[in-house]
């Protein structure tokens, strides 16, 4: 792998103690970062390089996946962290950076490839791209990437507009744009442990889907991100970006399977594919919520506008389902739904494809996401009531061999080589948002409904009539799902009603 200097914006954050620094450490162990490898580290503290590196081994020894044992490998890691004072409004400060990077890859003597990444808040993205050009900072021999963190834009307008400024600086083929949702495992394989799950259950290749359904269920609330959420809510924070990419790279390998090389080009075209809705469509295809209190694992739980730094008469979003239709000729019949919420009933990211069929039992090929990975066929009697599912038939047909890698792992490896396959391209990006915006419009204009749902439910009822409407319910919405602790992962066992 080639030489890199990590520019690191954002070095004392949240998401670099959780993520990123836990999964350059894994790299490190796995032998898979560079050789001549070199992190800036970049935040307007006072840090001495010493104090950045002991908070680096603490954030490990916190975050890390695999035990952090021994000290001597740590030690290594850290051989390659400094520490940088920058405010990202001062130009003063990137010009002493530019100094610094350059004297470290002289001292390494390592080719001038950089990668800066952006952990830091939206609003300094494009500072922090202008201020990299301006300084000299990306002008190298070697290449220089830009990884960014979500959200890239707030609507339409002002993603084009952070775009438009970052190729000032940039070029697309420069700029990795993180959706972790891309990263994770259950994703990357997708494709070829859904077709080999095919070959098993073949004929279901034949057949006609009836409906496919789209869940990213969380647990947790707002937590400590009211500043963000409440203006973000679950149509920014998780549908135009985790949501659409999944809906994109599911229907790239239905009904056969596309080449990687492909991706970009039909995932582009998917969503151009998608029909858009109008305000009327909009009123009947969009279910809008916000959690209220309730109990979630035994534990009563404050509604959202109870929340520290909510204001008690917000009007955000926790929850969004929507129909969306295909207007392509093997999907035209098929509704898709897709929701995500938070303090919902259970944690859980999962596909469901249900397939056509004249008598009571219903098949369906299940693809679990998160926390549980695997692709399983069900022969399932569908009653009435929703969650009286009985299962008769459940079989395994796919598993992950490798299921334990964090996202972060996998991006930043694929930045470092220059893969670009599973990170969000800017036409995906933009035409996500081209597809969403008339949703936000109608949030704007309240046009649909804000539905209150209890905590520790599976959101509003509204959004279960979302597919009565078309004779079809949510699967698993179970009675009982009993959780243990969030924190290590939302590990469930289900009861089945039988
Ligand atoms: N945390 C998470 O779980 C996730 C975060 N993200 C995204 O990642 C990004 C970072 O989030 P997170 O780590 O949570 O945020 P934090 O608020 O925890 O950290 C922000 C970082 O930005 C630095 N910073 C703030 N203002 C300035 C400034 N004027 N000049 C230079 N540095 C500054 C801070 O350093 P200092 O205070 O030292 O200046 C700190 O290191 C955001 O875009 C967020 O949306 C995406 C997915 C999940
Ligand atoms: O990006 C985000 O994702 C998480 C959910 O991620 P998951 O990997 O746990 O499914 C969500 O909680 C957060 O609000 C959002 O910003």
């Amino acid at each position: 792998m080639e030489p890199a200097t990590f520019v690191l914006f954002g070095a004392t954050g949240d998401l670099a103690k959780r993520k990123i620094y836990p999964a350059l450490f894994q790299l490190f162990v796995d032998q898979k970062l560079p050789s001549s490898f070199s992190l800036i580290g970049l935040g307007r503290r006072e840090l001495s390089h010493e104090t950045f590196k002991s908070n680096v081994e603490q954030s490990l020894i916190t975050f890390s996946r695999s035990e952090v044992k021994d000290a001597d490998v740590v030690k290594k890691f850290l051989r390659a962290f400094r520490y940088h004072v920058l405010d990202v409004d001062r130009k003063e400060d990137y010009t002493k950076l530019l100094r610094l990077v350059e004297e470290r890859e002289e001292e390494l003597n390592i080719t001038p490839n950089r990668m800066f990444y952006l952990s830091v808040g939206p609003e300094f993205f494009e500072t922090i791209a202008t201020n990299i050009h301006e300084s000299g900072l990306g002008s190298v021999d070697g290449w220089k990437r830009l990884v960014i963190e979500k959200p890239f834009g707030h609507d339409l307008e002002s993603a084009r507009q952070l775009n438009h400024t970052l190729n000032q600086a940039f070029d697309e083929p420069e700029i990795y744009r993180i959706d972790h949702y891309l990263g994770k495992p259950m994703v990357q394989q997708m494709g070829q442990l859904l077709h080999s799950a095919l070959w098993e259950q073949a004929d279901l290749r034949t057949r006609s889907i009836a409906n496919i359904q789209i869940s990213a269920n969380e647990t947790l609330g707002v937590e400590e991100r009211a500043g963000y959420y409440d203006h973000t809510g679950a149509i920014r924070d998780m549908f135009q970006n985790h949501m659409l990419q999944l809906l994109m790279m599911l229907m790239i390998e239905l009904p056969n399977r596309s080449s990687v090389d492909e991706v970009g080009k039909l995932k582009r075209k998917i969503m151009k594919s998608l029909m858009s809705l109008n305000k009327m469509d909009i009123t009947q295809h969009v279910v809008r919520g916000q959690y209220g209190a309730g109990e979630i694992k035994g534990e009563q739980v404050v509604g959202y506008t109870d929340e520290l730094g909510i204001a008690v008469d917000s009007q955000n979003d926790t929850f969004i389902a929507a129909k969306l239709r295909v207007d392509d000729p093997f999907w035209k019949d098929t509704p898709i739904y897709i929701r995500t919420g938070k303090r919902l009933k259970e944690k859980v990211t999962r596909i469901v494809i249900e397939y056509k069929s004249k008598g009571p039992l219903k098949d369906l090929l299940i693809v679990e996401i998160g926390p549980n990975e695997g692709i399983f066929f069900q022969r399932s009697q569908s009653d009435k009531e929703r969650s009286d599912v009985e299962m008769s038939v459940r079989s395994q047909l796919s598993f992950m061999k490798e299921s334990v890698k964090d996202a972060y792992e996998t991006l930043i490896h694929d930045a470092l080589v220059g893969d670009k396959t599973y990170f969000a391209h800017w036409d995906e990006v933009e035409l996500s948002w081209e597809w969403v915006q008339p949703i936000l419009d109608a949030y704007q204009d309240t046009l649909i409904p804000l539905h209150i749902y209890s905590a520790g439910s599976y959101g509003p009822h509204e959004a279960d009539e979302l597919l009565a409407r078309d004779g079809f319910h949510w699967w698993f919405d179970f009675k009982n799902v009993s959780n243990n602790d969030a924190t290590k992962g939302d590990i469930h066992t289900y009861e089945y009603n039988t």
